[in-house]
């Protein structure tokens, strides 16, 4: 394929005279083979442009950098932010992509999103996948990725590969360090979700604001002209879901609110069943009453704004809301792994925020069984390497919320983990125990729960492993809190 063709395509000007024939794209010098357009950006650890010479050494035929970048011997593509600029032309090359794509931000709730979206095309006789936290899931596999946005090649190339396994519909996740980064841009978005917004992610971002802006960036530049805006508009009435809504409106998106203040979709009853819970909802003029299978006000809401993004790119409201009534459980979302010897339920969940936490909790609350003196116990801890100011208040969270706390180890990373949990624990109180190794805190959460508490370890989710120490030392431990759950259950019955 010629560059100057995918230039013109992307509207990208190339400097006069200059052309080449182009057989990929890289981001990694390492990953050059002759005619690679490589993308030399800035990050975190490395400056790219130091690679330039071993590039073109390699074959780069164009190095798309900033002008202040030295390129010889290969063209220069230069551009203020070459990462938008590369996302740009390298969406040229890996066509063809799925017709119908949407892409859903937010804090919290992302991956259930994008998950319960997939299930309702699928329903609806769609080939479907989602890409996120869990990796990339199509009709006939799910493939982990490690993140949840990769790089931008990669995000590219998977697109097309679904496109080739004719693939029609694909729910994305935009991270927000994707959307800073340019990351998981460049496809045609018809419809783009948020979902809520509190604090998470401040070692990355400089603070709430520019963490709300890099989620912004969804509605103000990556989805499409024309598009819709599907916003949770909860009774909470937050503040940035305003904001959310007003840029959706600058940007003339069809604005779609979904929640108990939503106008698209208002949920105007909720009511917690042993299973589930049966929702009444309005919905163009008429009320509607659905039965979700799943507990947890959380998961209404993930699964409305994914009614919404379904209703939105052409599926009837019967199909989709039939839909609704079956989904299945998203996999270490509120899960129930196992019930201990005493008849405890023990949820798995993948709260790593403060707001998650309370949002998990509360939707437990409702099933412990109080007025027989059931307790709720969470087992959780705090990532290492990841936002310090957010573990004070989960470990507040968690012990304003539940009867008995353990604080425990997730992911330590390359700090010390007694540190970490010390941080937590300065926001549990005195009542909360500190357990470091995990298996431990699970074991010691299940054996001492009684026929009416409800145990939910948080943290993990559907992670397959425990990661300690960083660079060079770092290492993957396998764990997985669903099976460490089933397991300690398991030996109380022996017991
Ligand atoms: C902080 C962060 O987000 N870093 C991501 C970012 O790295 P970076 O651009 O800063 O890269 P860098 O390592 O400094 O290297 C700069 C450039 O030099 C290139 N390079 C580097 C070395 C070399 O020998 N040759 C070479 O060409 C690299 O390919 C890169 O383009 O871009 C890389 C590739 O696109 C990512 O792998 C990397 O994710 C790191 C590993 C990470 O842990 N990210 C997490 C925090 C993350 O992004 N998580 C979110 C989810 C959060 C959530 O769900 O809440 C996600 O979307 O996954
Ligand atoms: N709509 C919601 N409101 C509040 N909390 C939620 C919501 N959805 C999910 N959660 C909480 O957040 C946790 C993570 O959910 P999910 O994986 O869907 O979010 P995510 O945005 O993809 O997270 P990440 O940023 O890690 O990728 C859940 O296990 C639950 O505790
Ligand atoms: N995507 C999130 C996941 C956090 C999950 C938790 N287990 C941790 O390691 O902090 C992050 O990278 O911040
Ligand atoms: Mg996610």
């Amino acid at each position: 394929m010629k560059l100057g063709v995918l230039a013109d395509q992307a509207a990208i000007s190339l400097p006069s005279g200059s052309d080449a024939e182009v057989t990929g794209f890289a981001i990694d010098h390492r990953k050059i083979a002759p005619g690679t357009v490589f993308g030399a950006f800035r990050g975190a650890r490395f400056n790219a442009e130091d690679f330039i010479p071993a590039a073109i050494e390699a074959g780069a035929v164009a190095v798309v950098a900033r002008p202040e970048a030295s390129v010889e011997g290969a063209i220069h593509i230069a551009e203020d932010e070459p990462r938008r600029a590369f996302a740009r032309l390298a969406a040229k090359f890996f066509t063809p992509v799925p017709e119908c794509i949407v892409a859903v931000t937010g804090t919290n709730g992302k991956t259930s999103t994008v998950e319960m979206t997939r299930q309702i095309w699928r329903m609806c006789g769609e080939r479907a996948a989602s890409i996120g936290t869990l990796g990339v899931t199509t009709p006939d596999e799910s493939v982990s990725t490690g993140l949840t946005t990769p790089d931008i090649v990669t995000f590219l190339s998977n697109m097309s590969g679904l496109a080739r396994e004719g693939v029609s519909h694909v729910a994305y996740e935009a991270s927000s360090h994707g959307l800073s980064q340019y990351r998981n841009e460049g496809v045609p978005v018809r419809a783009a979700a948020f979902t809520n917004f509190s604090r998470d992610h401040l070692d990355y971002h400089k603070d709430m604001e520019d963490y709300f802006a890099a989620k912004m960036r969804l509605f103000d530049e990556v989805v499409d002209d024309g598009g819709t805006a599907i916003i949770w508009h909860g009774e909470e009435n937050s503040e940035w879901t305003r904001r959310a809504i007003e840029h959706a409106q600058k940007r003339a998106l069809r604005v779609l609110t979904v929640g108990e203040r939503g106008e698209y979709i208002r949920l105007a009853a909720r009511t917690p069943t042993q299973l589930g819970q049966d929702l009444e909802i309005e919905f163009e003029g008429e009320t509607r009453k659905l039965r979700l299978p799943l507990i947890g006000a959380y998961q209404v809401a993930n699964a409305l704004v994914s009614a919404g993004l379904a209703m939105a790119t052409g599926k009837s409201a019967s199909q989709v809301f039939d839909a609704v009534g079956r989904l299945q459980p998203v996999r270490g979302r509120l899960e129930r792994a196992a019930i201990s010897a005493s008849g405890a339920p023990i949820y798995i969940d993948y709260a790593h925020t403060p707001d998650a936490l309370e949002a998990a909790i509360a939707a437990l609350r409702p099933h412990v069984e109080t007025e027989r003196g059931g307790r709720l116990i969470t087992v959780f801890g705090a990532g290492g390497d990841r936002d310090q100011g957010k573990r004070e208040p989960m470990g507040r969270a968690a012990s304003e919320h539940s009867d008995v706390v353990i604080v425990t180890d997730d992911n330590p990373r390359g700090e010390d983990p007694a540190a970490i949990r010390a941080q937590v624990l300065a926001g549990a109180g005195e009542n909360a125990r500190d357990i470091g190794d995990r298996r431990a805190a699970i074991a010691a959460a299940i054996s001492e729960a009684g026929p009416h508490d409800i145990v939910l370890v948080a943290g993990k989710g559907h992670e397959q492993g425990q990661i300690i120490g960083s660079g060079e030392n770092m290492r993957v431990l396998p764990f997985d809190d669903v099976e460490v759950a089933r397991q300690c259950a398991a030996q109380g019955v022996q017991a």
